[in-house]
C-alpha cells in the first residue's frame, strides 16, 4: 500500500493516533508519516510486503527473521518465540528515522564483503550440461537483496566466500560456498538461493495447502513471501531428516529465501552426482544397483515412520550419489504425513523411484508392496531391520522375477495400484460399510488403506495426552494468529528418537485416517478381523 500522497495531516493539537479500547492504538493512522521521510528511501512502512529490490528492512529486522524459534539446545526457546510476536501485538511504532539511517549504514558497512561473491567461479564440468553453463552466468546474477543477505551471512562467518553455480534451476540456484570452522578448518557449503521472480508457485500451493505446519496457508499475491516459506519448509524438513540420521545436507542457516546448508561432495568443491549421473562400474553393477534399491526403501519407511514426512519429488534427480550411499536432497515440497495428499504423493514417489530402478535392471517389488512397507505402522524403522524385512518381502513373493508370466502380472498390478483411489480422511472412504464387509470376509488385504488399519485400534487418551494436545493448541492459536508461519513451532529434535508424535501432534480438522477408519471399523467389523499391520517376524 502507497502511503499518503498529501501531506501528513496531523495538527498539533490533535493525537498523532486514534486509541480504540482494547485494541489500543489504530495503526493505519501511524501510515501517514511525513512524505519527506518515505520518499527519502523510496519505501512506505509496507515496503516489507512489496516486491522493491531495493527495500532491505526485513534483512536487517533480525530479531524477526533470522530466528527458528530454538534454542541453542535445540529445544524451542519460548521467551525468543514470545518476543518474536511481539511487534504484531505491540503498539510501539518503530522510530522509522533512525532505522533507515541504520539500514543505510548495515548496507554500506557491509558492501565491503563484495569481492567474496565470485559468481564467475564456477567449476569447469560442474553444472552438467554446456548449454545450462553457458547459461549459468547470466541466470545467476543475484538481486540486490540477496547480496545483501549474503554479505550479512559473510559478516557472521556463516559462509567466507561464494563461488560459482552448483546448479542454475526454475525455482533455485544452488551456490558453492567456503566457510572456516572455528576460524582454522577449511569446509565446503551450499548456498540453495530461492529464486523471487518465479510464476510456477501457484502448482506449488498443493504441497503447503493441509500441512498444519503452515497453516496461515500461502500468499499468493505476494511472491516474497511465498518463496520465504518455501525456504523455510526446506530448512524444518531437512532439520528433521538430518536429525532422524538420514543423509542428506545438513541445515546450517536460513535468512528469508536464502538457506544455507552442508555441501554433499568432496573438500575441492566437486557435488557429488545425482543418482541419475551416477557412475557405477559395469563390473559391480547389478549388485550396487539392487543394494541401492533397498537402501533407498528404507529411507522412505524411515521418512515416513521417522519424520513423519513423504519427500513427494522423490526421483533420480533428487537423490546425490556417493560411494555406495545415497543422500535425499530437494525436500522443500516434502509433506506431513496427515497432509491429505500425502499417499497420492508418495504412490508417485514410489513409481518414479521405481522405474528408475527398474531401467537399471534391479528386480523391483511391486509398488502395492512397497507403498504398503513403507506404511506399515508395525515393523523396524532402523537398520539392519529394515533390510532384513525387505529380504523377507522377496521371499514370500509367490512368483519368481525370471518367469515371463509373473513379470507381466507384476506391470498389470502395478497399473491397477496406479490407478487406485486413496481415501485419507473417512470422508473420503467410497463406502464403509462395504470395506468392513470385505474385511469381515476376510478381503481386507484388497483394501488399498489396509495398512492404515492398524491392529492397536484407538486406546481412551491417557491424562498426559490431554495435557500435551492443550499445549499444542494453545501454541498452534497462537502461531496461527501470526502473518508469519509457524517456524519454531514444532520442535524437529524429536524426531531423532524414533516416531514419539502420537496422535496429538495430527491437525484436529484433519484427523488422522487410521485413527477414524479404525474406530468406525472397530464398532462394525469383528476385532479378530483387525490386524492387518506389516510383520516382520
Ligand atoms: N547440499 C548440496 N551439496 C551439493 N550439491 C547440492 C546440494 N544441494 C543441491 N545441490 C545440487 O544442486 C542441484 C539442485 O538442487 P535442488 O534439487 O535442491 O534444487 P531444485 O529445487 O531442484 O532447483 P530447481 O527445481 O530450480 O532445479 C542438485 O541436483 C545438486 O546437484
Ligand atoms: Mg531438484
Amino acid at each position: 500500500m502507497e502511503s499518503s500522497t498529501s501531506p501528513a495531516v496531523v495538527r498539533p493539537h490533535e493525537p498523532s493516533h486514534i486509541y480504540t479500547n482494547n485494541n489500543g492504538y489504530d495503526a493505519s493512522v501511524q501510515q501517514e508519516i511525513p512524505r519527506t521521510l518515505t520518499a527519502a528511501h523510496s519505501h512506505s512502512l509496507h515496503a516489507a510486503e512489496s516486491d522493491d529490490d531495493n527495500d532491505f528492512d526485513d534483512i536487517f529486522d533480525d530479531d524477526y527473521h533470522n530466528d527458528d524459534g530454538l534454542g541453542p539446545d535445540g529445544e524451542p526457546d519460548l521467551a525468543r518465540n514470545y518476543n518474536r510476536q511481539r511487534p504484531l501485538h505491540s503498539n510501539q511504532q518503530k522510530p522509522a528515522a533512525n532505522t533507515f539511517n541504520s539500514v543505510d549504514d548495515q548496507i554500506s558497512a557491509l558492501s565491503k564483503h563484495a569481492a567474496k561473491i565470485r559468481l564467475d567461479d564456477v567449476k569447469d564440468g560442474q553444472t552438467r550440461d554446456k548449454d545450462k553453463a553457458d547459461r549459468a552466468t547470466s541466470e545467476q546474477v543475484l538481486d540486490q537483496r540477496t547480496r545483501m543477505i549474503l554479505y550479512q551471512m559473510i559478516n557472521r562467518g556463516v559462509v567466507s566466500e561464494v563461488h560459482g553455480a552448483i546448479s542454475t534451476g526454475k525455482e533455485a540456484n544452488v551456490y558453492g560456498a567456503v566457510a572456516y570452522e572455528d576460524d582454522l578448518t577449511k569446509v565446503q557449503r551450499a548456498v540453495k538461493v530461492y529464486k523471487t521472480a518465479i510464476l510456477s508457485f501457484k502448482d506449488r500451493e498443493r504441497y503447503i495447502t493441509g500441512e498444519h505446519r503452515f497453516k496461515a496457508g500461502a500468499d499468493k499475491g505476494n511472491n516474497r513471501k511465498m518463496v520465504k516459506l518455501w525456504a523455510e519448509k526446506e530448512f524444518r524438513n531437512l532439520r528433521r531428516i538430518h536429525a532422524a540420521g538420514i543423509a542428506c545436507p545438513e541445515p546450517i542457516q536460513l535468512k528469508l529465501h536464502v538457506l544455507v546448508m552442508g555441501f554433499l561432495g568432496d573438500r575441492r568443491g566437486w557435488a557429488y552426482p545425482r543418482l541419475r549421473d551416477a557412475n557405477i562400474p559395469a563390473e559391480e553393477a547389478e549388485q550396487t544397483w539392487s543394494g541401492l534399491y533397498i537402501q533407498l526403501l528404507g529411507i522412505m519407511r524411515r521418512l515416513y515412520q521417522v519424520c513423519k514426512l513423504v519427500h513427494a519429488d522423490l526421483s533420480e534427480y533428487n537423490i546425490l550419489y556417493h560411494n555406495k550411499q545415497l543422500y535425499v536432497i530437494d525436500v522443500s515440497q516434502s509433506v506431513e504425513h496427515d497432509h491429505p495428499r500425502s499417499l497420492e504423493f508418495l504412490r508417485m514417489d514410489i513409481k518414479n523411484t521405481g522405474d528408475f530402478f527398474r531401467r537399471q535392471g534391479v528386480d523391483t517389488l511391486t509398488d502395492r508392496v512397497v507403498f504398503d512397507f513403507v506404511i506399515a505402522p508395525g515393523g523396524p524403522v532402523e537398520e539392519p531391520g529394515l533390510k532384513e524385512s525387505i529380504e523377507q518381502l522377496y521371499a514370500s513373493r509367490a512368483i519368481s522375477a525370471t518367469d515371463d508370466k509373473a513379470v507381466a502380472e507384476q506391470e498389470v498390478d502395478n497399473e491397477v495400484f496406479r490407478q487406485q483411489y486413496i481415501p485419507q480422511t473417512l470422508e473420503q472412504v467410497y463406502d464403509i460399510e462395504k470395506d468392513a464387509e470385505r474385511i469381515g470376509h476376510g478381503e481386507g488385504d484388497k483394501l488399498v488403506y489396509r495398512n492404515l488399519l492398524a491392529d492397536q485400534v484407538v486406546l481412551p487418551k491417557t491424562a498426559d495426552e490431554h495435557v500435551s494436545e492443550e499445549d499444542e493448541s494453545d501454541e498452534g492459536a497462537a502461531l496461527d494468529s501470526e502473518d508469519e508461519s509457524d517456524e519454531g513451532s514444532d520442535d524437529e529434535s524429536k524426531f531423532a528418537k524414533g516416531p514419539p508424535r502420537g496422535k496429538r501432534f495430527e491437525d484436529k480438522d484433519e484427523k488422522k485416517v487410521s485413527a477414524e477408519i479404525n474406530v468406525i471399523l472397530f464398532f462394525i467389523i469383528p476385532h479378530s478381523h483387525l490386524p492387518f499391520s506389516f510383520k516382520s517376524t
